[in-house]
Order: C-alpha cells, then structure tokens, then sequence
C-alpha cells in the first residue's frame, strides 16, 4: 500500500491536511532526478497569464466571481499564450477554481514542447484525493500538477456583476466606474476592492507559490485581471496609486524571473521562433537547447 503521503495527490507530495492542501515543494520523481534539479541557489521563472476572452467579456458585462468559460477567440489567445511560453520550463500550475482560467491553462500546455500532461488535484475531499491517486512511476514523470484555489478567483464584483460595464458608467458615472474598477482602495458595491482581493490573493502567493519557487520549481499561475493586478503590485512594488494604470490583456503571458528571493519583470516572451523568448537567462536558453535536443 502507498505510504500515506503518496495516496493523496498522486505522489507530487500533496498532504491532504485540510480541505485546502498543503502543497509542499514539488519532488516530480520519487528518485529525485526531474528535468531541473532544484538547487537553492538557482532561478526560477515565473509565468503569469491572464484568462483569454470569455463569453462576458465578449458581451462586456462584469464578470467578477460568475463563473463563465472562453470564447472561441479566447480559446484562440489560450493556445496562442501556450506557443509563447513553450520553450520555458513549467514544474507546477496554480490556477483559480474558474472555468476560464483552468481552460486558460489547460489550452496554453497542450503547446508546450515538454508534453507533460497537466492534472488538476483535487483536494475537495480526502476522498478525491485518495480517488484521483496514479499508481505509476513513470505516469508521474510525464505529469504536472494543477492546483485550484479560489484565493487567486477573480476580485468578487458584488452588485455589478452581470451588469453591462457601458451601460454601468452612463448610469453612475465613467469616473465612478473606473474608481470601482482600478482603484485600490473603493470597492463596487457589496464587491472586493482590490485590496481586499489581494488579502486573500497575494496572501495565497506568499503561502504557496514562492515555496515552490524557492525550491527551484518553475511555477505558472493562470488567473484573472484583478487577482493577477494584485500579485503584480506586489512583485513589482507598484504603489495605490501606481496601479490605477496598471491593465492586464486577455491571453498574454508575462514573465518574471525569481533569484535570491527577488523578482526580475523579464516582460512577455514572444514566439517560440524568436531568439529571444528563450534568451532571457542563460538557464532558460539552456533548457530550450535541451528541448531542441530532445526533437
Ligand atoms: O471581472 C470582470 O469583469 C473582468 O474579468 C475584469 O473586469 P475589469 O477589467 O472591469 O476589472
């Protein structure tokens, strides 16, 4: 029988120790070897993606928590994000418990050169975990980990969600409107601010992403405009009032590099067939000859 910590999570080091795992640092291979072995002292990349289109974007209504998939031009941008970052290295996905950004993230791996498979953990219950368990080795190696959390969901939109956004600002007001959607501090009615989003998203962030990447795992996070906006004020020290300009497009992957404890803004990598998608770091030009070997 499988030790306990390989029964939940199939053997990623999942220990189911709430309703909201404990995602300890990712050892992909029970052997220790993996496609990077962390080392303390190495880089990690750092991959943020915002959702592509969805069906309320397309009718501009606000969105916020409802829970609506990708259009077909969303579907589009996903697989074009996944072209963009095929050639960088991913150990673990962080996604939000929304349709669209789990398609997001879904659609942009199955780009990816590496062609690990990505499987959503389920940590509902000690059940799904003990259910949803692979009993192979070698399955394990050619798999990456997607977690859900709700923490990185879109900022809740309170009273305007489903409302048309033209229609909200001919009735309240486009300077109002714009307050309650990029302002940091003044929430939509009955809604989150950003700041309040980014208690619960930026807190998931320090709690569970940069272990990972501290590790010396390549982490990709697909999320949403607001959940995303907070963890980059964050990353980038953007201050209350710095982050009123801050927009965040459906679909385009952005890229940081974590060293030393630091975040490095390296922008967005363009296509696979430019040099420079690959030419932000040694390690990453490495790992894309290695793929290039692997051909
Ligand atoms: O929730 C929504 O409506 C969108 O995802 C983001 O909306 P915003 O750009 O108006 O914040």
């Amino acid at each position: 029988m499988y030790p306990i910590r390989q029964q939940f999570g199939f053997g990623f080091g999942f220990v189911c120790a709430s309703r909201s795992s404990v995602v300890e640092p990712v050892q992909l291979h029970s052997n220790g070897n993996s496609d990077h072995t962390p080392k303390k002292s190495s880089e990690s990349s750092l991959i943020l993606i915002r959702h592509g289109e969805s069906l309320w974007n397309e009718k501009n209504l606000f969105t916020g928590c409802v829970d609506v998939p990708l259009t077909p031009k969303g579907v589009e941008e996903a697989i074009e994000a996944g072209k963009r970052i095929c050639s960088i290295p991913i150990d673990v996905i962080f996604t939000s418990s929304l349709i669209r950004a789990q398609m997001t993230a879904m659609l942009a791996m199955m780009q990816h050169r590496r062609k690990k498979v990505p499987i959503i953990v389920h940590n509902e219950s000690e059940q799904a975990h003990l259910w949803s368990q692979v009993y192979s080795e070698e399955t394990r190696k050619q798999s990456i980990p997607v977690i859900t959390a709700w923490q990185l969901n879109e900022r809740m939109y309170g009273e305007l969600q489903g409302l048309n956004k033209q229609e909200t600002a001919d009735r309240f007001g486009n300077e109002q409107v714009h307050k309650w959607r990029r302002s940091y501090d003044i929430p939509p009615p009955n809604g989150e601010s950003l700041e309040m989003c980014a208690e619960r998203a930026v807190a998931y962030f320090k709690e569970h992403v940069v272990p990972q990447l501290t590790a010396g795992k390549h982490v990709m996070i697909a999320a949403h405009g607001n959940s995303l906006r907070s963890i980059i004020m964050q990353l980038d020290k953007l201050t209350s009032q710095e982050v009123i300009s801050l927009e965040l497009s459906t679909g385009i992957p952005m890229l940081y590099i974590f060293k030393e404890g630091k975040f490095i803004r390296r922008g967005s990598p363009v296509g696979p067939s430019e040099a420079s998608v690959c030419a932000y770091t040694r390690k990453l030009a490495q790992y894309r000859q290695k793929l290039d070997s692997m051909v």
